[in-house]
């Protein structure tokens, strides 16, 4: 048992031409310079669809839809536990602007491993990575 608080946080899966969006933390934010699948906590009488559309609007100055919600992945951080729910999203409007993050691309599902995720995102990495193989079989 454990009675560390369990946070909610959505993430933003977007592809395009067979590459994924990805982010990198500044060095300002909590798990600093770590790469993620950019997103952020869901506030209190948000829906998961609203809180990443909120986010992306607010890190990257973008609109985007939902296509599909995936299940959450639970991790435990020391002192927290990470309740990250993948997003499938497409930009809709918008010019791409970084707000908060150092850095951002768009990468091959086969590199994605090159990159230091923070640790929640490595499931989602790995799920990745397992569909694309399935899908080009
Ligand atoms: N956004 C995001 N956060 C992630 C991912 N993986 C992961 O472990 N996290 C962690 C980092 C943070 O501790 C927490 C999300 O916080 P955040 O800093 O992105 O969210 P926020 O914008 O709502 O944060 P805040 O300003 O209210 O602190 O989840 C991920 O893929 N995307």
């Amino acid at each position: 048992m454990t009675d560390l608080p369990t946070i909610a946080v959505v993430c933003a899966v977007i592809k395009q031409q067979d590459s994924y969006f990805i982010a990198q933390r500044s060095a300002k934010m909590k798990m600093p310079l770590k790469w993620e699948f950019p997103g952020g906590k869901v506030e209190k009488g948000e829906t998961n669809a609203q809180a990443i559309m909120r986010e992306m609007k607010e890190e990257f100055d973008v609109n985007v839809e939902v296509i599909q919600e995936h299940p959450f992945y639970l991790h435990q951080y020391p002192n927290f536990i990470l309740q990250l729910s993948p997003m499938e999203v497409e930009i809709t409007s918008g010019k791409l602007t970084l707000k908060e993050h150092a850095n951002y691309r768009w990468v091959a599902v086969k590199d994605l491993f090159t990159y230091d995720f923070s640790e929640g995102d490595v499931n989602i990495v790995k799920a990745l990575n397992k569909r694309d193989k399935a899908l080009n079989q």
